[in-house]
């Protein structure tokens, strides 16, 4: 199933993915008593700091992941673990450190993305020839169309081998960075984007008209057996008909 919602305001935002995420988690936690969330940094951080504490979920059951992770460490603002740590713990929610799984700084770039990727497997109980399927990714994109940390015309586009990979190259700083890669992201049951601002509008507009001739990284998410979900804002969606 692939839905598309344009919404008019931050508050209808934070409703709609309060829902999608509150869904999610029911169902999973009902069916395996787990729920596993991958999240992605940026703008998204803000939306999520507003949707979990109002949640009506067992936060016990979650496991929460990085879709990608800047290769920094938490204490830096980039750190998209440090920003979620900031606005999640503390207080702030029931959550505990224990229930996020994060990538290792301590290691170099390669063996921290070899690592975050056997934590993940053993998360999953999975071996090294199966692929684990997370209930739920939230994306964001950027305005050249990247989503996590595969940028247009990166190498890692083609990479099939590993779950996780670590990019040194990244045209947006910082340049070191840990990520999923498609065959991961496509396992997942469900990828839902949230993608706000005018920034992104002319993006948009190319990704959804199907064009051949334009590939950014986000027309590269086709979850192969789940669902496909597009939040944007009106500003976003400007060039949308
Ligand atoms: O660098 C990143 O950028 C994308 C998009 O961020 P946004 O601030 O434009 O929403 C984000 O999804 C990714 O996780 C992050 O590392």
């Amino acid at each position: 199933m692939e839905s598309l919602t344009i919404i008019e305001s931050k508050d209808e935002l934070v409703t709609k993915l309060k829902e999608e995420i509150e869904k999610r988690s029911k169902q999973a936690i009902k069916e395996r008593k787990q729920f596993s969330i991958g999240l992605s940094g940026g703008s998204l951080v803000q939306y999520i700091g507003e949707v979990i504490p109002r949640l009506i979920t067992d936060l016990e059951k979650w496991k929460i992941f990085f879709c990608d992770e800047r290769f920094v460490e938490e204490s830096n603002q980039d750190s998209t673990y440090g920003c979620y740590k900031r606005i999640l713990l503390d207080g702030q929610t029931s959550l505990k450190e224990e229930q996020f799984i994060k990538i290792n700084t301590k290691l170099s770039l390669d063996d921290s993305a070899r690592d975050y990727e056997e934590r993940i497997l053993r998360e999953f109980n999975c071996s090294v020839d199966h692929v684990p399927k997370f209930d739920l990714l939230v994306l964001g994109m950027g305005p050249d169309g990247h989503t996590c940390s595969l940028f247009p015309e990166h190498n890692l586009l083609k990479e099939h081998n590993r779950l996780i990979a670590a990019i040194d190259d990244s045209p947006k700083p910082p340049l070191q960075r840990i990520t999923m890669t498609l065959s991961l992201i496509n396992n997942a049951s469900c990828c839902c984007f949230v993608i706000t601002g005018e920034s992104k509008a002319m993006a948009i507009k190319q990704v959804f008209s199907k064009s051949l001739d334009i590939s950014y990284p986000v027309q590269l998410i086709k979850p192969i057996n789940g669902d496909l979900i597009w939040i944007l804002d009106t500003a976003a969606a400007k060039f949308l008909k």
